[in-house]
């Protein structure tokens, strides 16, 4: 095969050169892709693919128009793509072509949405776990480093083991990860990220995370002094040398945005597992939706740095009393306030992204409209001020502090300093002129004293022909092909004078130009290019100067989109009677006519209390189907998580002690589409909570042990809640259908039933929804069956063979002198399973029937399974032996 040259040999080298999945290639007007590209981009973007012959061979190429390349690229790397971008450039031969960025899903700086879109590395801490690599145990320790290229925020984290390493890493949802050299190797842990993020994985050179070159990195773009203070470990600097050094390779340009290195210590915040996030459904319910998140909820910001702080305090909640009282009161003084807030958030409507705006100029890609966003936003700081200072409400609380802290006099500066340069309505392109105003540079202002001279000029000339040459119908206009000209109406055009020269013949009119029109327009042209050149380069010294304050942009935008956040916590208080908690260090969690602030939106509510402290810190949640266990439960820990993002929270009164993490195990429906059972995943997730919890902890499981055989089930129920209860120590509540459960009660002091009601008349249950002491007696399974549709005669045949076990259970139950149908319980002392009439020592008969071990041939096999030494019995015998007993039990049946 020939090699091809020209236009697609130049395309096909560049391409060899970057390990990009797309090259987009500059051909003039054009970004060009041939080959494979073309037909990737071809069915991506569904652009249209023609074909270029070179060397008698054809190749697929496809094209955008310069302007067009950016929405483009955003569907590209929202497709987890990696897109290398050619630009040409003149040469004194001719051009050349070179490589000037690589847009990656994590370093695409042009994006529109409002969330934010973090880069993040992850490397596995070298003298950690038991020495040889991340592989060995699971008590490696990890550094991460998260950039968000967009804002400039820059932030590195450790993280104790590989769960703690993959919550850090959901909480930010980095949309691509760089994974350092050992987490390359470690099958597990990227399973994991795969399974846990929708975030791309790139494989950056392993040069880049060397600790030497990237600490070097770290301290030579953040200085030494922070680092120093910080004192990260070793794994973290790796971690933030490698996401440095990649947004430098990648050419996205923005490193000068990252201002600040900030940590993110995970003991600040609540521990919130992934699968907790998930099943509070923090930012998307569970079928991955936005909308009925507890998120959309709360969220009525005006801003999108506003909508995305509240959602990092939701996503990160925090242990710190001092800062959530201090929320607490800002929210307290904008829920009374009614006016003034409604006058900020009315104010902040009118704000533009600061962070992202600063990150734009920094890149080098905010036209003059951004920068006039700028220069608005900027001009919002001291209307905010003055409302805040203004109203006693608020002056009197943190919020003042807040919006002080601001550096009005930069800031001010900045904005004068725009206010002056800038004209009113400038172009989105920076290329031609019109950016900016009279009177910001004496050069330009002769450029444009002389353009309008000319345009002054040109404005007249038409009256002066019609005079002079006694002409009617005529017009002097421009356009692109004719340039400068003179219309005349076909009925004058006869009577135009000699020096008139004819250019072209429209219908009703002719087109003219004269020397004196060719020289004028001559002019015109130079000046608009000169002008043109020369407001480039201001408007880019004006661009590069908003840059260098892209810290203090950075800080008015986090102070806006602070007072936006409150703002919201405010309104969504105020509007649904909220109220604030009073949070302390104990233990203590007393909850007063709460509710569930997602379902009380859409739902008549039915607000139900919570009492836990130390004699009373687990509760057994019984209740039928349907009753509202899980809603129950979930509105503990959402108002608890709220209570710890300093939000009110849905209730009449409310007491809440700080906790230091949330833990939930709920029904997991949708991982069995990722082909792990039900019970593996339930198991391994009790497994988490029971290592991670502590007794600052709340615990919240719904169902556990339902995945597998009943015994089981409850076997595994009841050692985990004796585990948390006495070991742990953490506070619980515990949702079972296992009604044995109940029973722990009895025996475990800090144990407490809690049900919630239904009733039942003439065999139609109402759901109460209301929580009440003490164990339920029955559930109401069938009841649901019903409503879900389930044909008549399974629902009619069910309550048939309902009946028949409830009699049977009736006649163990009149043993023991009651006439409630009894449920078989699990007795603590003996560890075993039997009825309530042997508990009293009734009827041995039914006895018997509850525990069916005491037949004698079955207590035969238990005597010799219990004398059995599995570990010495080779398995040939062992399965023999089995069967054998397999046998003897059949045979008596
Ligand atoms: N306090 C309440 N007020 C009003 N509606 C409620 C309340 N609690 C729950 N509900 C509604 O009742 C329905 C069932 O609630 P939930 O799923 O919590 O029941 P459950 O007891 O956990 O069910 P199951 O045992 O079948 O899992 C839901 O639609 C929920 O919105």
């Amino acid at each position: 095969m020939t090699e091809a040259t020209g236009i697609v040999g130049e395309f096909l080298s560049l391409k060899a050169d970057t390990d990009a999945d797309v090259l987009a290639m500059q051909c003039g007007d054009f970004y060009e892709f041939f080959g494979d590209d073309a037909e990737l981009v071809g069915e991506e973007l569904e652009l249209k693919v023609t074909s270029k012959s070179s060397q008698g061979q054809s190749y697929p190429m496809a094209g955008v128009p310069l302007a067009d390349l950016t929405p483009y690229l955003k569907a590209l790397v929202e497709r987890g793509y990696r897109v290398a971008v050619a630009d040409q450039y003149e040469t004194d031969d001719g051009h050349a072509r070179e490589i000037v960025r690589v847009v990656t899903p994590g370093t695409f700086v042009e994006t529109s949405d409002a969330d934010a879109q973090y880069l993040a590395a992850v490397v596995a801490d070298q003298g950690s776990g038991s020495g040889s690599g991340p592989s060995s145990g699971d008590e490696t320790a990890y550094g991460l480093a998260f950039a968000d290229v967009t804002t400039g925020r820059f932030l590195v984290a450790g993280a104790e083991d590989v769960d703690e390493a993959m919550t850090e890493l959901y909480r930010f949802a980095p949309v691509e990860v760089l994974p350092g050299p050992d987490v390359r190797t470690d099958d597990n842990f990227l399973a994991q990220l795969r399974e846990r993020l929708e975030a791309r994985l790139t494989l950056h050179e392993t040069e880049a995370f060397a600790p030497k070159r990237a600490t070097h990195r770290v301290r030579d773009h953040f200085g030494s002094e922070t680092v120093d203070r910080l004192d990260l470990p070793e794994s973290a600097l790796a971690a933030a040398g490698a996401v440095l050094a990649y947004v430098e390779e990648t050419g996205a340009g923005v490193l000068a945005s990252m201002t600040r290195l900030q940590t993110h210590r995970g003991d600040d915040h609540v521990t919130l597992d992934v699968t907790t996030q998930r099943n509070l459904e923090l930012t998307e319910t569970m079928h991955g939706d936005r909308d009925g998140s507890l998120f959309a909820t709360i969220d009525h910001t005006k801003t999108s740095a506003g909508g995305r702080l509240l959602k990092e305090w939701l996503q990160r909640p925090r242990r710190s009393l001092e800062v959530l009282e201090e929320r607490q009161a800002s929210v307290g003084a904008l829920a009374t306030a009614a006016l003034a807030r409604d006058e900020l958030q009315d104010v902040l409507g009118g704000a533009y992204d600061l962070e992202r705006l600063a990150s734009r100029a920094t890149h080098g890609s905010a036209d003059a409209r951004d920068l006039l966003a700028v220069r608005d936003t900027l001009a919002l700081v001291p209307r905010v001020v003055e409302v805040v200072e203004s109203t006693s409400d608020l002056a009197d609380s943190p919020l003042s502090t807040v919006v002080n802290r601001v550096d009005r006099e930069r800031a001010a500066d900045l904005r004068e300093t725009l206010a002056d340069a800038l004209a009113e309505e400038p172009p989105s392109t920076v290329r031609q002129g019109g950016m900016l105003k009279k009177g910001y540079d004496d050069d330009l202002d002769d450029l444009i004293e002389r353009h309008d001279e000319l345009e002054q000029w040109l404005d007249t000339l038409a009256d002066r022909e019609k005079r002079q040459h006694g002409l009617s119908h005529v017009t002097v206009d421009r356009n692109k092909t004719d340039g400068y000209y003179i219309q005349v109406g076909r009925s004058a055009a006869d009577g135009v004078p000699d020096h008139y020269e004819e250019i072209k013949q429209l219908k009703n009119s002719k087109r003219f130009t004269t020397d004196e029109l060719e020289d004028k327009e001559r002019e015109i042209l130079r000046i608009e290019e000169q002008r043109g050149d020369l407001e480039y380069e201001l408007f880019r010294g004006l661009r590069q100067n908003v840059a260098e304050r892209a810290a203090l942009l950075q800080d008015v935008g986090r102070t806006l989109a602070t007072v936006d956040a409150l703002s919201s916590l405010a309104s969504h208080a105020a509007e649904n009677r909220w109220v604030r908690p009073a949070l302390h260090r104990e233990q203590d969690l007393e909850i007063t006519q709460g509710r569930h602030p997602v379902v009380e939106q859409t739902t008549e509510f039915v607000p139900n209390d919570v009492a836990m402290d130390s004699d009373r810190g687990f509760l057994v949640v019984t209740g039928p189907n349907m009753s509202g266990k899980s809603t129950y439960m979930r509105q503990v820990a959402c108002i608890v998580l709220l209570a710890q993002i300093g939000s009110f929270v849905p209730a009449r009164e409310a007491e809440v002690g700080l906790v230091d993490g949330i833990f939930t195990r709920v029904g997991a429906l949708d991982e069995l589409a990722q082909g792990r059972s039900t019970f593996m995943v339930e198991m391994s997730e009790l497994s988490n909570i029971l290592h991670a919890a502590t007794d600052e902890s709340l615990v919240i499981l719904d169902e556990v042990g339902r995945g597998t055989a009943t015994y089981d089930g409850i076997s595994i129920a009841w050692a985990a809640t004796e585990y948390l209860h006495n070991e742990i120590r953490a506070k619980t509540l515990f949702a079972t259908h296992y009604h044995e459960l109940t029973g722990l009660a009895d025996h475990l002091p800090r144990v407490a039933n809690v049900h919630v009601a239904a009733d039942e008349r003439d065999g139609d249950v109402t759901f109460l929804r209301t929580v009440r002491d003490g164990p339920t007696d029955r559930s109401y399974g069938i009841h649901v069956a019903d409503l879900a549709g389930v044909p008549a005669p399974v629902v009619d045949r069910a309550r048939d063979v309902l009946e028949r076990l409830r009699e049977e259970k009736a006649i163990e139950a009149k043993g023991g002198g009651s006439s409630e149908p009894v449920q078989t319980v699990f007795d603590v002392s003996g560890g075993s399973f039997r009825g309530p009439a042997n508990a009293d020592g009734g009827d041995p008969e039914s006895a018997a029937k509850a525990e069916p071990a005491t037949d004698p041939d079955a207590a035969a096999v238990l005597e010799a399974l219990e004398s059995l030494d599995v570990n010495s019995t080779p398995p040939v015998e062992l399965m023999a032996t089995v069967q054998e007993w397999k046998r003897r039990l059949e045979n008596e049946e």
